[in-house]
């Protein structure tokens, strides 16, 4: 990471517990502006109890989180979100009934902060800034088209569209390619990785597939019960013994990993 530049994501020492069962133990990280991160590890490592301690979803035990050099810490998830932290889910949350397009302005309208009332103005207001959304996922063929008919891939495009439109500084995206076929989930990824790099957002993802990260990860961390036992680029986590005991029992590839 370039030293001189500030972190935009700094946690130190963060740790939840239930009844004495350390889910997340001391972990310590930054995430530098525009970088794609990745956080993996086997099922029940901390993973999710991490993401949901730093979006503000549950309290910790312990330790700090500072977004943009403020200690967000406690903070309930719509203020953290108002301050420039995004999220996206691994169950898309877009509304069926409506189109691509309506999608992308009812996020408009919310980040706006316009209310309902005025949504049928709001509808023509808010058409052009959506579509640029939808032309920075490669969408905008599909405006028109009810979110009911769109294939997986396409609804977890919307979906990022979405989450761009609250212009957030960070993005964390929790397991963004799960239920995907492989090359869609290279295509999403790549997508992912296009965005970080013009728009300057920072990433920070948790992810199965070990040929998504290692193609599109920055850097990797590596949590297990708990602990973070790495955190390098491909080359560092790929060599690091403590990981590749976890993953594959003292082995040097990485297929095998998917779905650990
Ligand atoms: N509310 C809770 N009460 C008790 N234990 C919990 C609770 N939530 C999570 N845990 C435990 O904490 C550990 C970490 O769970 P977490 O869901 O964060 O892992 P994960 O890395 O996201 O796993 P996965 O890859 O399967 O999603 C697991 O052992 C889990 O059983």
């Amino acid at each position: 990471m370039d030293p001189i530049r500030e972190p935009i994501l700094r946690v130190e020492s963060l740790t939840k517990s239930y009844d004495g069962f350390l889910a997340v133990n001391d972990v310590s990280f930054d995430v530098a502006p525009g970088e794609l991160k990745a956080l993996i590890g086997p099922n029940g490592a901390g993973k999710s109890t991490c993401f949901n301690m730093l979006m503000g979803q549950l309290k910790p035990t312990r330790g700090t989180v500072t977004f943009d050099g403020r200690a967000i810490t406690g903070l309930k998830p719509r203020q953290i979100w108002r301050l420039g932290v995004g999220r996206t889910f691994q169950i898309t949350g877009t509304y069926q009934s409506m189109s691509v397009i309506e999608n992308v302005q009812m996020a408009l309208i919310s980040h706006h902060r316009r209310i309902f009332s005025v949504a049928p103005y709001a509808w023509k207001l808010y058409r052009d800034e959506a579509m640029e959304f939808l032309a920075t996922v490669g969408m905008e063929a599909q405006a028109d088209r009810p979110c009911s008919i769109l294939a997986y891939g396409d609804l977890k495009r919307l979906e990022l569209a979405i989450a761009l439109t609250h212009r957030p500084r960070l993005l964390l995206m929790d397991e963004p390619t799960a239920g995907m076929a492989p090359s869609a989930r290279i295509e999403l990824m790549q997508l992912t990785a296009d965005i970080v790099r013009e728009q300057g957002v920072s990433v920070l993802f948790t992810e199965h597939d070990m040929d998504v990260v290692f193609a599109h990860a920055h850097h990797i961390m590596v949590l297990n019960r708990g602990q973070l036992i790495a955190d390098g680029d491909a080359a560092a986590v790929r060599a690091n013994p403590q990981v590749q005991e976890v993953y594959l029992g003292g082995g040097t590839l990485f297929k095998e990993a998917d779905h650990a």
